[in-house]
């Protein structure tokens, strides 16, 4: 895994706008290159090979769409940006059928810019995690987890909202997958909305959620400006085309009585709705989970198979799992990476099991939230590190997997935050 920053390419044929972006986004510390116009964006796209385009949608000598095509067919993995000017958000609007992620509007505003990179680059991550994972069908035979299968084959196809209920952790992102895969817009995207990243243009929203399926997380702590447009475009039936699946872990019936949820807004989602169970509740499933995830793991990284002793087995199955699925993959990748034994017997599971950080509210009682947001990163990151290190006895390579970074980038972050292995 590369944790270099993403490299952006900005394509415009203006100088003063190439070079107010490329400042903009240096300053944030991504990696940019820029192009004026068709031919030398065509270079810039096979010599540097970025992960982000900025395209403004017209240049001189091609128009952004023809180009927008292009990069697409040679890499459809690229996420493209589209820059437009008054007269051309139509055109903007039609780019997003043709692949383009977004689009935002000259002039420019910075927040906006930066806020748009983030969240491409931020989708596209999430993208090739997916790949990763291989979208999979919820795996378990318990009585649970087969009514669920059987409701999701029956509900799919229909284009009603459906509403996930479930404790953190307890698969809502692998059913809203399984949905998507048996319903009517299989062959669309998969487009994730979390309460801060919810579109509230109602032109954008409807243009990125026709013919896909469109998954919001958390829906509870949409804002409410966030709720009042969700609630007009399913009453004005503007989401028809749409696979709309909105997932939450907490009563609405609650939040609605609190006054921080639209009740208007709750009939229009509350039509299906599916209850995920905890862990605790489906321990049947758990070896079937295990299994699943140590081939999972073990063929995604290349770590040595190992197996779970009956005894280990039963041990997790005795656990509460307050983190639920999301916490027994985790237990397992860690005992994967830190093991040494062919075998895993209980005491490597008590060993991980209090080595999980579940508890997170503790570990983040340290940091000054007076702060401004860099420092309080900082002091964040410091705290983490820290607890990683801890977890794999001061291994700085065993830490990196941990936290997911590569070794030689670890080392770095730790120099700059004046954390020095050998003292520790
Ligand atoms: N039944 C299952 N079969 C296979 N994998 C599962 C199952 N349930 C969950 N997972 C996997 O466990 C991990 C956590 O599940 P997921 O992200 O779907 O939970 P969530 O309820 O959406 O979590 P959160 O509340 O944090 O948003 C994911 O990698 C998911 O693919």
């Amino acid at each position: 895994m590369s944790t270099e920053k993403p490299l952006i390419l900005v394509v415009d044929d203006e100088p003063d706008i190439r070079h107010l972006i490329r400042d903009i986004l240096e300053d944030e510390a991504y990696r940019v290159t820029v192009a004026s116009n068709g031919e030398e964006a065509r270079e810039a796209f096979i010599n540097h090979q970025p992960q982000l385009i900025l395209l403004d949608i017209w240049m001189p000598d091609i128009d952004g769409i023809s180009l927008l095509k292009e990069f697409k067919q040679q890499n459809s993995q690229i996420s493209v940006i589209m820059m437009s000017g008054h007269g051309t958000i139509e055109t903007a609007v039609e780019a997003t059928r043709f692949g383009a992620c977004d689009f935002i509007e000259k002039p420019l505003s910075m927040a906006k810019l930066l806020r748009g990179v983030e969240m491409a680059l931020e989708n596209r991550a999430k993208q090739v995690a997916q790949q990763m994972e291989q979208a999979v069908d919820p795996v378990g035979k318990s009585a649970k987890m087969v009514q669920l299968r059987e409701q999701v084959e029956k509900i799919a196809g229909h284009d009603m909202p459906i509403l996930l209920f479930g404790e953190g952790g307890t698969g809502k992102h692998c059913f809203a997958h399984y949905l998507h895969q048996m319903g009517n817009y299989a062959n669309g995207k998969f487009i994730e909305f979390s309460p801060e990243s919810f579109p509230l243009d109602s032109e954008k929203l409807v243009s990125l959620a026709q013919q896909n399926c469109v998954y919001i997380n958390d829906i509870a702590l949409l804002s409410d400006e966030a709720q009042t447009l969700l609630r007009h475009m399913l009453e004005s039936g503007r989401l028809q085309q749409t696979q709309l699946i909105c997932a939450t872990q907490q009563s609405l019936e609650k939040a609605i009585q609190r006054g921080d949820f639209l009740e208007g807004l709750y009939y229009q989602l509350n039509t299906i709705t599916l209850m995920l169970p905890p862990l605790r509740e489906h321990v049947e499933d758990i070896p079937e989970l295990v299994h699943f995830f140590v081939d999972q793991q073990t063929a995604q990284s290349g770590m040595p198979y190992r197996r779970f002793t009956v005894a280990a087995q039963n041990r997790l199955r005795n656990y509460n799992w307050p983190g639920n699925v999301t916490e027994l993959k985790n237990v397992i990748q860690r005992m994967l990476l830190l093991g040494d034994e062919d075998d895993i017997d209980v005491e490597d599971i008590e060993a991980a099991l209090q080595a999980d950080p579940e508890p997170a509210a503790d570990d983040i009682e340290g940091i000054n939230l007076d702060l401004p947001l860099r420092e309080a990163r900082e002091q964040f990151e410091r705290i983490y590190l820290l607890q990683k290190l801890q977890e794999t006895n001061g291994n700085v390579g065993k830490a990196a997997k941990l936290a997911g970074m590569e070794r030689t980038h670890l080392y770095r972050k730790l120099r700059s935050l004046g954390i020095d292995t050998k003292q520790l």
